[in-house]
């Protein structure tokens, strides 16, 4: 096929902007971009202007044939914007004339249009120029609120209106259910209080999508004054830190009682979704078959991170105990949980991020899994909190304060650990069968971020490898409550 990039203005234009875009998940791989086609426009006309959404399609030629379908709001104008310059995509000639096109979600005229459409929506409204908008609950928005757009766009693209709502642009789309919408408007509905309430989401329904609706947007409420959990675990660390002489229960910023209030909002988002969404039973087959894919994923994680090699043979008898189970129960979950995924406001906790892990593909992230899965994510992650703060601020002296502080580190993640799992599971004891899941998730996910590590942060690799040392020592804390 011809790259329409040496051809089309837009196309050409829009390889470029791709690439630099920090949304953009296939930087240092191959890639071309096989095809540009417009899905849909918003209505209304800013400034004379057009807001038109384009699905670029990418693929990749350093593997077998991945195809990816990227999504990008254009705002085209006769004239060029000063005040839009750094999000310029190119000039060119199109049917409105000669156009200067820029990244929508940096136009407050263009995000007017959206929460405009928006506010004229009604739930299953019919689809408007290749966009439905569709709204959830009664929540009156103030279509008067000016777009920002948040800093530090990851995978996604979020705009805050006032401080009202926030929309989430997908970047990277994929024809289906998006979980981030489905999952968030079911604990909506339910009156959950553990999610920022969805307020609406766009679909692009196109024929040509091969009768499969590819979810674009969600629209929810914004949590101004909420404060993050990983950076409020962070300053309590560093409190921790600060008082040479007092241990973590001592101290001003001891974060135990809010790791135990995230173990029981967790504890209630997984009954309201197993309440709402399927409840499955895994035979010893099936459960076999989960013990197989952790024992996959090693085998892959091993050719990446060789010094994962020490561990193997106690990692395999951790995932073999999960895998000799008689059955598992298995419900929706969140899927990629972690202290950066939550959210502490006035009202309590937060969960964010119901997308699963973005690397996998849409079928398996709507997949049942164990509950177990989110809670193995919630204590790595309090793993990991103190010793960021002891590798990005310790002067490595033997005996000195480095000695201490891995000291202090290892106290902080087993007092939150524990404090988590305890109000998670209700002050009980976790069954065998517990401990084993609970072990082999935890084990798991550190063998992902061991690979994670060695290929974003090296010098953090450290961090799942030292916990590995321990899981498969059998310490208490890193993944189970039982000795
Ligand atoms: N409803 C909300 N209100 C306020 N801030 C939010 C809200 N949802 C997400 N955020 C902030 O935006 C950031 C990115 O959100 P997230 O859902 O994780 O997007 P992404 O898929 O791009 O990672 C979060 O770290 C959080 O700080
Ligand atoms: O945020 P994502 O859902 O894309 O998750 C990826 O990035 C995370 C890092 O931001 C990574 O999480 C790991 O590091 C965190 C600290 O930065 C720590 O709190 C987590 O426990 C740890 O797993 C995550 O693994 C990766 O998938």
């Amino acid at each position: 096929m011809t790259d329409p990039a040496t051809t089309d203005p837009l196309a050409l234009h829009l390889r470029d902007h791709i690439a630099e875009a920090r949304w953009f998940g296939g930087k240092g791989r191959d890639w071309r971009l096989t095809s540009v086609r417009r899905v849909g426009e918003l209505p209304g006309a800013p400034d004379g202007g057009r807001v038109a959404v384009e699905i670029a399609e990418l693929q990749y030629d350093d593997g077998p044939g991945e195809v990816e379908l990227y999504q990008l709001p254009l705002v085209s104008y006769p004239e060029a914007h000063e005040r839009l310059a750094h999000a310029f995509v190119g000039e060119w000639d199109d049917d409105l004339g000669h156009v200067f096109v820029y990244d929508a979600l940096h136009d407050r005229e263009s995000m007017a249009l959206y929460l405009r459409a928006f506010a004229a929506a009604e739930d299953r409204a019919p689809a408007q120029h290749g966009l439905a908008f569709h709204r959830v609950g009664d929540h009156e928005l103030d279509i008067e609120a000016h777009s920002t757009l948040f800093p530090g766009e990851q995978s996604n693209s979020s705009v805050a209106f006032g401080e009202d709502a926030m929309l989430k642009v997908f970047r990277k789309v994929t024809p289906g259910i998006n979980p981030d919408i489905a999952i968030h408007r079911v604990l909506t509905e339910s009156g959950s209080d553990h999610v920022a309430a969805l307020y609406g989401w766009v679909d692009l329904v196109d024929d040509s999508a091969e009768g499969d609706t590819v979810q674009l947007a969600m629209l929810q409420q914004f949590l101004r004054t909420a404060s993050d959990g990983w950076e409020l675990a962070l300053s309590s660390v560093r409190n921790l830190f600060t008082e040479a002489d007092l241990h973590a229960d001592e101290v001003g910023g001891d974060f135990a009682g809010e790791a135990a209030r995230l173990g029981t909002a967790l504890a209630e988002v997984h009954t309201t979704l197993a309440e709402q969404f399927p409840v499955e039973t895994l035979d010893a087959r099936a459960v076999a078959r989960l013990g197989s894919a952790m024992h996959g994923r090693l085998d892959d994680a091993l050719d990446v991170v060789p010094a994962l090699a020490e561990h193997e043979a106690a990692l395999r008898a951790t995932f073999d105990r999960l895998a000799a189970l008689e059955s598992v129960q298995v419900q929706q979950v969140h899927g990629d949980l972690h202290l950066g995924q939550t959210l502490r406001t006035v009202k309590g906790w937060k969960f964010l991020d119901f997308e699963g892990e973005p690397a996998k593909p849409l079928a398996e992230r709507m997949r049942p899994d164990s509950p177990w899965r989110d809670v193995a994510g919630m204590l790595r992650s309090f793993d990991y909190a103190p010793r960021v703060v002891a590798l990005t601020s310790m002067t490595a002296e033997p005996g000195g304060e480095a000695e201490q502080q891995a000291y202090r580190a290892a106290e902080w993640a087993d007092r939150n650990r524990s404090a988590f799992l305890a109000a998670y599971v209700e002050g009980r004891t976790l069954t065998d069968e517990e401990d084993a899941l609970l072990q082999a998730y935890v084990a798991d996910k550190a063998v992902y971020e061991a690979v994670y590590e060695t290929r974003n942060r090296p010098g953090w690799e450290g961090i799942p490898l030292d916990a590995l040392g321990r899981i498969t020592h059998g310490a208490p804390h890193d993944g189970g409550s039982r000795a």
